[in-house]
């Protein structure tokens, strides 16, 4: 149990993003406890069906949410999608149960997984799924989640109108306005997507409470720079088997709109993103920790290359060519990912002729976020339309003949 409440009381006064918080509950010893560890009788264990994923923006998140996706419709999970089937619970605002399709306070509804973009508020999170859910989030390095950013929200109010990101870190304070709604996506977007103000000072006391509270609400912190070892902790950590957790990376963007970085620009970066390094370093070093203590470096080693030979093996079965294309290469169109700012963000062409059963599974692997999320939002939701009796069919027919006509 972590004595925290004390210490986020000092905490919420410097972060005025949390303000909102009115009570954290205690880490009680329970599923979700267990699940900080690994289990040693790891043949007993049950898989995992209720988690919080919170998709922490440019950091490889669509490929683990792909995953989740998968899962849950496998399985016959419930999803937490926002209201009207959108692709934010209310982001940028901080989460509120309200936000979710079907939950009422009256009758309060728990789903199996959450994982939409929002801005993290656990208080309400906790109304939403049950209390033995397992929390996990993914980091990234912050130097290159900006390079990212800059490019993808090249649109927002503090990327416009810089030409470049070196000249944005040039002035920053020309560019960014810190009131402006779209700010977050230009200054420690990581520590804005957990909640925490992103302007807040880096002092040693204000980090610590940061991390801090952080730990006390996830279970696991992933590293996307070694996406392919944290798919094998996140299996452990689920009780799944490594067949759940294969992937093709999503969202990925055509090195024709990346940019190099000069070693002075990574130090401004990291400088100007100094909350998002201290989480990013802090939670790099316990990852690695927590493989030592759960797994081991060597059964890493080789369930990675299993991982990734399974992955490959994939790639033959389902894909046309040797891997990602250019949108305009894409040929079938619902296989079109999201197109955003100046990023040119690739896809996958599927293996004509594979049998349903392949093509299924295929499709769900490089189905883009939006695409996705929609098939299970009507899945989940999905109400029969009264059947028309007989008689009326033919009416019914005429009508939609006529409608075309007009
Ligand atoms: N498997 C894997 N391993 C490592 N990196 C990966 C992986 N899958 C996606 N990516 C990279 O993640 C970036 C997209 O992140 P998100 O999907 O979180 O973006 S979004 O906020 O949902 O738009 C995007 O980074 P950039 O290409 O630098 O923009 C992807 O290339």
């Amino acid at each position: 149990v972590l004595p925290i409440w004390g210490h986020l009381q000092t905490f919420l006064q410097f972060f005025p993003g949390w303000t909102e918080v009115s009570k954290v509950e205690e880490v009680t010893p329970g599923e979700g406890h267990q699940a900080r560890g690994v289990s040693s009788h790891r043949e007993k264990c049950e898989p995992k069906t209720d988690i919080v994923f919170l998709k922490v923006h440019k950091s490889a998140s669509s490929t683990v949410m792909n995953v989740l996706f998968r899962f849950g419709e496998t399985h016959n999970l419930t999803f937490a999608f926002p209201i009207g089937g959108g692709n934010q619970l209310s982001y940028p605002h901080h989460f509120f149960a309200r936000f979710v399709q079907g939950f009422s306070p009256r009758s309060p509804r728990r789903f199996n997984i959450l994982c939409h973009h929002m801005r993290f508020l656990q208080p309400e999170v906790q109304k939403v799924v049950s209390s033995s859910a397992v929390y996990f989030s993914i980091l990234r390095n912050p130097v290159q989640l900006m390079e990212s950013s800059f490019t993808y929200y090249k649109g927002t109010s503090a990327f416009s109108r810089a030409r470049s990101l070196e000249q944005f870190l040039s002035q920053p304070y020309h560019y960014y306005n810190p009131a402006k709604s779209d700010s977050h996506y230009a200054k420690n977007l990581m520590t804005f997507d957990f909640g925490f103000n992103p302007n807040g000072e880096a002092s040693a006391k204000r980090v610590q409470l940061m991390l801090k509270a952080i730990e006390a609400s996830f279970d696991l912190l992933l590293i996307s720079e070694y996406f392919d070892e944290s798919m094998v902790l996140l299996k452990e950590i689920l009780c799944w088997d490594l067949d759940s957790v294969v992937s093709f990376p999503l969202n990925i963007r055509d090195s024709s709109t990346k940019s190099p970085l000069s070693d002075t620009i990574v130090e401004k970066i990291k400088d100007w993103n100094r909350l998002d390094w201290e989480i990013y370093t802090y939670f790099n070093r316990t990852f690695w920790e927590r493989i030592d203590r759960d797994i081991g470096r060597e059964r890493m080693q080789r369930e990675v290359k299993v991982l990734r030979e399974r992955q490959a093996e994939l790639a033959r079965t389902c894909l046309q060519g040797t891997g990602s294309v250019a949108p305009k290469d894409i040929k079938d169109s619902s296989l079109q990912p999201l197109q955003h700012g100046n990023a040119k963000i690739l896809g996958y062409n599927l293996k004509q002729g594979l049998d349903k059963e392949m093509e299924h599974m295929c499709r769900r692997l490089v189905t883009p976020e939006l695409q996705y999320s929609s098939a299970l939002y009507k899945k989940q939701f999905a109400r029969k339309p009264p059947q028309p009796a007989p008689s009326q069919q033919g009416n019914a027919l005429r009508h939609k003949l006529e409608g075309t006509q007009n």
